[in-house]
């Protein structure tokens, strides 16, 4: 059992005016992979140090398989830590850095030269086992860091940004790598990102938070098709999901000619949200919202327009084939059906 809950946790760092976070409630369970992420500043490096043991909470409870582990130290948590630089020692082999925590805990020769290996092997690290960091690439000593996390079989693995440091290629490269790793130690994964591609792509479920609070903890597809409100609406998903102010009238919101059923009860401006993929050409003198297409990124299969309103806003439309407007085009554009969401314009919150 080596499930984590956070129960009513609350941190405030001395001085602040407000809690960085403030009352989370979270539950991962057994072997689960959960991404935290959300905008820079959010509280989630807060809340896996406080999970770590690394910061204190100034409420609630944290609890790793079922025990209380709010007031114990950082060595008595069984959980290992991955930080985005990496801290390995310069001065040691690879296989030294892989072995330190084990030797710290009086395990035999024998053992950590066993656990080690077997790390390595997982990791693609048996040739350099006998270089020093300074002698591997990027990929590498980020690989050794996770070696470093394996070898100790901790109950949680905690990753704070393990990939900021590897450029595009090979973030995609060991993304896909750590999650298939974690799938096969079945190991319990809090994992923290602010990049939500990361997120979506490796979390069993992912966590969004702002602020120090929670908005909202589901599997990936769900977050994107069912957004809790405008601020995940906005966060998950790139290019990002549409989002308008738009009036009430007569139960239709009006889209500049696109319209579109209201919520029941809605009155007043309500907020829809439409994601790229979800809006089509519509016939030019038939409904549909204006706008002029301002630049088109071409990315193979399919092409995002990036175009603006009549009225300045801007929105971007995905479109699936390569016979599609140009630059500088006047467009027609509505939604598909079923595909709109709708959220109050003054709390974000989701209506439909
Ligand atoms: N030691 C500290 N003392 C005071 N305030 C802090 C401290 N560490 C973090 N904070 C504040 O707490 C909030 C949350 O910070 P945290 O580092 O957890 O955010 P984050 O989501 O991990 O951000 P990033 O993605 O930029 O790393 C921020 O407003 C930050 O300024």
């Amino acid at each position: 059992m080596s499930g984590v809950s956070f129960e009513n946790v609350s941190i405030v760092y001395p001085g602040a005016t407000r809690p960085s976070v403030d009352e989370l409630d979270l539950h991962i369970g057994e072997g689960e992979f959960l991404v935290l992420v959300g905008p820079s500043g959010c509280g989630k490096s807060t809340i896996l140090r406080s999970l770590a043991g690394l910061e204190p909470v100034t409420q609630g409870t944290i609890t790793i398989g079922g025990k209380d582990v709010t007031g114990l130290e950082p060595k008595d948590r069984d959980i290992a830590m991955v930080f985005q630089n990496y801290a390995l020692y310069p001065h040691y082999t690879v296989r030294e850095n892989m072995g330190f925590a084990l030797k710290l805990a009086k395990k035999s020769k024998a053992e950590i030269t066993e656990r080690v290996d077997r790390a390595a092997e997982m990791l693609d690290l048996v040739p350099y086992l006998d270089r020093k960091p300074k002698e591997l690439s990027g990929g590498q000593r980020q690989r050794v860091a996770m070696g470093r996390a394996i070898v100790r079989s901790p109950q949680v693995f905690l990753m704070d940004e393990p990939l900021s440091n590897l450029d595009a290629k090979l973030r995609v490269a060991t993304r896909a790598q750590i999650a298939k790793l974690q799938r096969e130690l079945h190991t319990t994964m809090i994992y923290v990102t602010h990049d939500q591609v990361e997120a979506m792509t490796m979390g069993d479920r992912v966590a969004v938070l702002r602020d120090g609070r929670l908005q909202q903890v589901a599997a990936p597809r769900e977050l994107y098709e069912n957004p809790i409100n405008a601020f995940v609406a906005g966060f998950i998903g790139s290019p990002a999901m549409n989002l308008f102010d738009a009036p009430v009238v007569d139960g239709t919101v009006d889209l500049d000619g696109m319209r579109v059923p209201a919520p029941a009860g809605a009155l007043g401006t309500v907020t829809i949200g439409v994601r790229p993929e979800h809006l089509r050409l519509a016939a030019q003198g038939g409904e549909g919202m204006h706008a002029v297409v301002d630049l088109v990124e071409e990315l193979g299969a399919d092409s995002f327009l990036h175009c603006s309103t009549p009225d300045g806003h801007p929105l971007v439309y995905r479109a699936e084939s390569t016979d599609h407007p140009r630059k500088g085009e006047d467009i027609r554009l509505a939604a598909h059906e079923g595909q709109v969401r709708f959220f109050d314009a003054e709390t974000g919150d989701r209506l439909r």
